[in-house]
């Protein structure tokens, strides 16, 4: 029997495991719920392997709050560190900040300012979901700021119709790679 690759086990797991929620957290969201995926061994395994696989980067960024989870993992799976990008109010000053629009609200994500040394830095952004795009656009103009230079970002699940991998390709520089394992 042939082996699946890391990206093959991925997609059967979050095929079988992801949940669909109507109406959270506002009406009209059709909410995609990883949880079971990330809570499974072999899905887990699957998901860090197939996003990490191929980026030769400085360090790792994991936006708030899904991110994290999977952010930890693959700096640690790529041997560099990670850099937690954090929903407002959680850093202590002076901070980076920037507001943006989700498919059901908006939101300010902060870096601190002057504690992390980013400069020329290759950073891979890495989230769960990419919806419209405006949380990995927003965490690649912090990163911008920092003067890291981003090498590219990777989620689990890109949905469709939300505009969102032309939103990222236009905050990120040319060349960065954008990968997601499903979409859908
Ligand atoms: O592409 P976008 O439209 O910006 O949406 C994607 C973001 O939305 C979700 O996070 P959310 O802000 O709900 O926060 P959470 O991770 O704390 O649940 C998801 O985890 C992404 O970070
Ligand atoms: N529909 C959705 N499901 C899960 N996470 C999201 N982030 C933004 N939109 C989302």
């Amino acid at each position: 029997m042939v082996a699946l690759t890391a990206a093959q086990r991925a997609r059967d797991a979050i095929g079988a495991l992801t949940r669909s929620v109507a109406d959270f957290p506002t009406t009209g969201v059709i909410f995609r719920d990883l949880t079971p995926v990330l809570a499974d061994a072999e899905g887990f395994a699957a998901v860090v392997e197939a996003l990490s696989e191929g980026f030769e980067v400085d360090a790792v960024a994991g936006i708030d709050a899904r991110g994290f989870l999977l952010g930890g993992a693959i700096a640690h799976r790529l041997g560099v560190g990670v850099v937690a990008v954090r929903k407002t109010g959680k850093l202590p000053p002076p901070v980076l900040a920037c507001t943006y629009d989700l498919e059901y609200g908006t939101a300010t994500l902060e870096i601190p300012a002057s504690a992390l040394d980013l400069d020329g830095a290759r950073v891979l952004i890495i989230d769960d979901v990419l919806a419209t795009g405006g949380t990995i656009a927003a965490t690649a103009s912090l990163l911008a700021q920092a003067g890291a230079a981003v090498a590219g970002t990777a989620v689990v699940l890109e949905l469709d119709g939300l505009g969102g991998r032309a939103a990222v390709e236009s905050a990120l520089p040319e060349g960065a790679a954008i990968r997601a394992l499903v979409t859908g």
